[in-house]
C-alpha cells in the first residue's frame, strides 16, 4: 500500500564513506517556521521520480554537487523516518564525487560536523532521532 506521506530523500554527506569523520549540514531559509533550523540536504521526489534520481537533483540543485550514495541510515516505517505526520523522509549517507558543496538554493550556510560537534547546532526538531541513529552507524555513538 502507498504511503499517505509524502517522500522527501536527504543526503548524509561525509567526508569519506570509508573513515567519515565529519558530516554536512545545512541551514534552511523557508518556510519561515523552519527557517534558521538544521538539516540534512535534499527534497521532495517529483512525480515518476525514482528516489535515487531525486536525491542525485535535489543535491545537484541545492548544493551544485555530484555524489557517490552509501549505505541507508535506516528508520522505523519501512526504513524510511517520519517527519511529522505529512511527510517521511529517506537517508542516505554519500559522499562528494565532484565539486565543491555551496548554498546555492534553500540554505543561507552549509557547516561541516565533527563527531563532538554534532549537536552543536539547532537540528530541525524532526532530525534528531535520524542525527543519533546517523553518529551510531557511523561512530558507534
Ligand atoms: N530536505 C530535508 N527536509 C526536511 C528535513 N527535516 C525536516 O523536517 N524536513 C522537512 C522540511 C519540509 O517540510 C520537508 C522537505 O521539503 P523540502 O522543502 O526540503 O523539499 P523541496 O526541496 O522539494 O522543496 P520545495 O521545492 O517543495 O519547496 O521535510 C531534512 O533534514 N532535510
Amino acid at each position: 500500500m502507498p504511503s499517505p506521506r509524502i517522500d522527501v530523500v536527504a543526503a548524509l554527506l561525509v567526508d569519506d564513506l570509508a573513515v567519515p569523520t565529519q558530516v554536512l549540514t545545512a541551514r534552511r531559509t523557508e518556510p519561515p517556521l523552519l527557517a534558521g533550523g538544521w538539516e540534512i540536504p535534499g527534497g521532495k521526489v517529483d512525480p515518476g521520480e525514482g528516489p535515487d534520481d531525486a536525491l542525485h537533483r535535489e543535491i545537484r540543485e541545492e548544493l551544485g554537487v555530484t555524489i557517490t550514495l552509501g549505505e541507508q541510515i535506516p528508520g522505523p516505517l519501512a526504513r524510511w523516518w517520519p517527519l511529522g505526520e505529512r511527510y517521511r523522509m529517506r537517508v542516505t549517507i554519500a559522499q562528494v564525487s565532484d565539486g565543491i558543496p555551496a548554498p546555492l538554493a534553500g540554505h543561507s550556510e552549509l557547516r561541516w560536523l565533527t563527531r563532538h560537534a554534532l549537536w552543536s547546532v539547532d537540528w530541525l526538531p524532526g532530525n534528531r532521532p535520524i542525527v543519533a541513529a546517523a553518529a551510531a552507524r557511523l561512530w558507534n555513538d
